[in-house]
């Protein structure tokens, strides 16, 4: 940009339409609006579209470096995926006739095992890392394998494909059903902190290292414990699973006696921090709701997972009836899909079917299904002061929609309002919608990377 570029203060300013949440409003449209995106990719301001010109002044770019939007496409706010195996990734959408831990036996571990192999993992994570870009998932919060090379070059694809994301390698030092994808105790907490050191040492922008305890079926107490002080002298995130499934519920309890409940088993090795994300939650209790508010720990709901293996249904109103922080999450290839639009969707569903078991529900709105895939997983990553919406001082994490590109999966008409058109959007859109990914003021989808 020419004057812009002069002042070196922003990189992009777009004007148009914008569709994002608050904390106040699950969903707020701003119409005619401008935004600014300074230099190290954060929102410089966003106002009203008749202050160009004060902006122009003030921030020292032309009218001609304005990119005007179309007039039925609009920005929402990167999509955030809270939980997404991206090993698993190879199966995603067959393997969905069996229940958790059958699955687990016969799909995942046999084929987790194959990540061994860098070049099976480099081609996998490739092309994972680019169809979630593709459908507008701005940060993910993966796991990979118990291999830490293959892990690592994971974190670098995602880095280099600019995405951001937080990346686990999975420590598990108990595993019946397939003896050889399991780690030593010792050896799987040295490789945990080689693993850490090393994404510290890479100095990435994007990605951050998560401590992964598989679930507790996998894990010895003098793991769970070892893990609880890594994460905390490191101060560190933490993701694993709990309570997703009856036979794990009984697991557990055989396991861990002296527990009087599965988020127990967590908190007491420290694992329940405000930088933790649990997967699933379908069977937590309101008293441990209450011990997940306190800890300010977060539920990464994924309604496509719990459905296809019949693990259970979340009752989101009452995660949220609990200040219990919660995002989405596609959890491939328990989930079949990658796209965090079809966990919206999901996640709808899933209220609709409590709804109709208990009457008088409060069922979830298509507008808190979208904060939750935005905001809510920001604030269950604890990213929300970096991402989520478009405030200023955050970073543009965002993707360019448009309802009217030639080959969309549905029909505008005269006559249909902003509001219509993107609700349209989260029912009926997919990745054939989406034109542009930024992330940190990157544009990062349609890039060479995808050629
Ligand atoms: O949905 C799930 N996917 C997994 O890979 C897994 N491991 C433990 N528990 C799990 N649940
Ligand atoms: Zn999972």
């Amino acid at each position: 940009m020419s004057r812009g570029a002069a002042a070196g203060q922003v990189q992009h300013v777009f004007k148009g339409t914008f569709a994002h949440s608050t904390t106040a409003e699950p969903l707020q449209i701003l119409d005619n609006t401008i935004l600014g995106v300074d230099i190290n990719g954060k929102i410089a301001f966003i106002e009203p579209g008749d202050q160009e010109e004060i902006l122009c002044d003030k921030w020292g770019f032309s009218s001609s470096d304005v990119k005007s939007l179309q007039d039925k496409d609009f920005f929402i706010p990167g999509m955030v995926d809270t939980h997404i195996h991206a090993p698993q990734y190879t199966y995603a959408g067959i393997a969905q006739d069996y229940s958790l831990m059958k699955w687990l036996k016969v799909f995942t571990f046999p084929t987790e095992l194959k990540y061994e192999s860098k070049d099976f993992a480099k081609d996998v994570y490739t092309k994972l890392v680019k169809r979630t870009l593709k459908h507008g998932t701005t940060t993910a919060c993966y796991f990979a394998t118990i291999h830490t090379d293959s892990t690592l070059l994971l974190a670098e694809i995602v880095e280099k494909l600019g995405q951001r994301a937080l990346v686990g390698k999975v420590c598990m030092d108990i595993n019946d059903a397939v003896r050889s994808y399991r780690e030593e105790t010792e050896e799987c907490i040295e490789e945990t902190k080689r693993f850490i050191q090393e994404i510290i040492n890479r100095k990435y922008t994007l990605v951050k290292p998560i401590v992964t305890p598989r679930f507790a079926p996998s894990c010895s107490t003098q793991l769970l414990n070892d893990l609880g002080d890594i994460a905390k002298e490191n101060d560190l995130h933490i993701q694993s699973h709990i309570s997703e499934n009856k036979d794990e519920l009984n697991i557990v309890k055989d396991m861990f006696p002296e527990c009087g409940c599965y988020t127990e088993v967590y908190d007491k090795y420290n694992l329940l921090t405000s930088k933790t994300v649990m997967a699933h939650g379908c069977y937590l209790s309101n008293k441990e709701l209450e011990i997940f508010c306190s800890k300010g720990s977060a539920v990464a709901h994924c309604p496509n997972s719990n459905i296809s293996l019949c693990s259970g249904m979340l009752d989101v109103r009452n995660v949220l009836n609990h200040k219990v922080k919660i995002g989405l999450g596609t959890d491939v290839a328990g989930g079949y899909s990658t796209s965090m639009l079809d966990a919206v969707r999901k996640a709808i569903e899933t209220s609709k079917i409590l709804t109709i078991q208990k009457p008088g529900y409060e069922t979830l709105s298509y507008k808190e299904a979208f904060q939750l895939a935005t905001l809510g997983g920001s604030q269950a990553l604890a990213l929300e002061d970096t991402i989520g919406n478009f405030e200023v001082g955050k970073d543009f994490d965002a993707v360019l929609i448009s309802p009217t590109t030639t080959d969309s999966s549905f029909d505008v008409f005269a006559g249909d309002t902003k509001k219509v058109i993107f609700e349209k959007f989260i029912n009926l859109g997919d990745d054939r919608n989406v034109m542009e990914v930024y992330v940190a003021g990157k544009l990062v989808f349609p890039s060479m990377c995808f050629l």
